[in-house]
């Protein structure tokens, strides 16, 4: 099927990257020390807060980063590189280290998720995957925390989306952060089978088209399963498919454990309603209304409004396609590089858009909380020397607006970057999924209320220290300055 053996994930890369290391490698700057930091900009859906979700998946990544024969079979098929080059990047060996926040973490826009420090070549080798995963991950697991905050801590989340999402590789991760993001359970078993997460399902229509008979179809899936839900939409709801599902309940008795109903089609508050009535006075008021049928955040809030009696929510194609903003726009920049003297000295991009204006430095950030109630009082982003959580007070201000400021007192600072690898070594034990989705639970209920709103919620505080602030106007007046004594020269070149 395949031009070249698929034995590397090493070509998932943009083919700028390759050209810029050949660039470095040439020029002999390639083993420079270089950091790179990935964020984002602004906070997807309008949310209050995003869920950080990918990290395992670049562990694998990062874990089989070799280039192998077949890699450097194609790159030299395509007559760009020279053959030494191509030794070189045959040797070449994984060193960086990374500082990342870890899945299910709490983030906002304009922080870093991800530091990578090392090698300039090896650093700039691996953004396109790194932000590949990063931006689709943290973007589906804050959508499904969108859907799960709007449903309550009650009724189950079910993921659907696999035949909607944008092919295999997105159904299997988007479903693993749709768990992390709150979803109880999923449709597709890869997922399970490869993640551990619950597994579930019902029926389709076809079922009941293949015996033309919702009463034969319903009898013979009883007859061959013991959890049963009957799904009631294909003909009538209300005059067939609910009372056909009640009359093979009460024939199959304990024979099957009867969880429900399911339907998929209509006016689902209407139905809903009418639905619950029915099982009721059928002596089945423990069964649940399922309902799937193109389902996301402000759909369910207004069936929620409209007073419909479902219990479970089957959402698919709008949570894995990420329907209403299909990219985070996650960005990886250069913040600090060596100079000739060997130092590192901050580094940053300029822009006439001020959101695109990159921050200079090597940073951590840390999670500012109240000791009196855990509550958080925004994000501090420091360089990496400033250790906040050994000061007595903490002075915060908007990184724009820096009239808005507070002094906070009794507060917990706790750093968000961890070490994951040092020089090339993985440093961090990945924990279990459950765990991460429990941890995501955790940082959410911390959260204030403020905060989470799916409609305009207040923006959370995400600050920069003082020193990191004077850094980078200081950066941006002196590159305002190179560039000015630049263009003049440029101009007395051209006279
Ligand atoms: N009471 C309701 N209030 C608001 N939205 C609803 C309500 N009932 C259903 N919906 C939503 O309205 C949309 C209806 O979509 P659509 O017209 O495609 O469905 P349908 O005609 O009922 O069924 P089918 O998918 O078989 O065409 C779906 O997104 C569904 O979730
Ligand atoms: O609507 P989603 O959130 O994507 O959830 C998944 C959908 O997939 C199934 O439908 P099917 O593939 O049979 O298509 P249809 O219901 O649109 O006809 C199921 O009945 C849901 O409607
Ligand atoms: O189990 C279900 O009901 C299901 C699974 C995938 C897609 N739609 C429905």
């Amino acid at each position: 099927m395949y031009k070249f053996e698929d034995d590397s994930l090493m070509m998932h890369t943009d083919l700028y990257q390759i050209n810029m290391l050949k660039t470095y490698w040439e020029k002999g700057i390639d083993k420079k020390r270089a950091v790179f930091e990935a964020y984002f900009r602004s906070n997807p859906f309008g949310n209050g807060f995003a869920i950080f979700a990918g990290l395992e998946r670049i562990i694998h990544y990062i874990n089989r980063l070799t280039f192998t024969e077949s890699d450097i079979d194609y790159l030299r098929e395509l007559g760009l590189y020279p053959d030494e080059f191509l030794t070189y990047l045959k040797e070449m060996k994984f060193s960086c280290s990374i500082r990342s926040m870890v899945e299910g973490e709490l983030c906002f826009a304009n922080e870093p998720l991800i530091q990578v420090e090392g090698p300039l070549g090896e650093c700039q080798l691996i953004e396109t995957a790194l932000l590949n995963i990063l931006n689709y991950q943290t973007l589906i697991a804050t959508k499904a925390a969108r859907i799960r905050n709007v449903i309550g801590e009650g009724d189950k989340l079910s993921e659907f989306g696999t035949r909607r999402a944008q092919e295999m590789e997105a159904a299997i991760w988007g479903t693993r952060a749709a768990y992390i993001g709150g979803f109880d359970n999923t449709s597709n078993v890869r997922a399970g089978k490869l993640f551990g997460i619950p597994v579930s399902g019902t029926h389709a229509h076809s079922l009941v088209q293949a015996y033309r008979d919702e009463y034969e179809a319903f009898k013979a899936y009883a007859e061959t399963h013991k959890d049963v839900v009957f799904l009631v939409d294909t003909y009538d709801t209300l005059r067939s498919g609910v009372p056909t599902a009640i009359k093979v309940a009460k024939e199959m008795g304990d024979k099957i454990n009867f969880i429900g109903v399911r339907i998929d089609s209509g006016d689902m508050a209407y139905l809903s309603k009418k639905i619950r009535k029915q099982l009721d006075e059928a002596g089945f008021p423990d069964a649940h209304i399922i309902a799937s049928n193109d389902l996301d955040e402000l759909t369910i809030l207004n069936l929620r409004m409209q007073g419909a009696k479902i219990n479970d929510w089957g959402v698919g194609t709008k949570l894995i396609t990420a329907f209403d903003q299909p990219s985070l726009g996650g960005v990886y920049k250069l913040v600090s590089i060596e100079n000739d003297e060997g130092e590192m000295v901050p580094t940053m991009k300029v822009s006439s858009n001020a959101s695109k204006m990159s921050t200079p430095g090597v940073k951590q950030v840390w999670r500012i909380t109240r000791n009196r109630d855990g509550k958080s009082e925004g994000d501090y982003v420091a360089l990496i020397e400033e250790r906040p959580d050994q000061l007595d007070s903490l002075f915060m201000f908007h990184p724009v607006h820096t009239y808005i400021n507070k002094t906070v007192k009794d507060y917990t600072a706790r750093p968000l970057l961890q070490d994951i690898y040092r020089d090339g070594e993985q440093v961090y034990q990945l924990p279990s999924l459950l765990d991460i989705r429990e941890y995501a639970e955790q940082n959410v209920t911390q959260l204030w209320d403020e905060y989470k709103r799916i409609l305009n919620p207040e923006q959370y505080p995400v600050d920069l220290s003082q020193k990191l602030y004077d850094n980078k106007m200081e950066s941006i007046s002196e590159i305002r300055q190179n560039v000015k004594e630049k263009a003049k020269q440029l101009e007395q070149e051209e006279a």
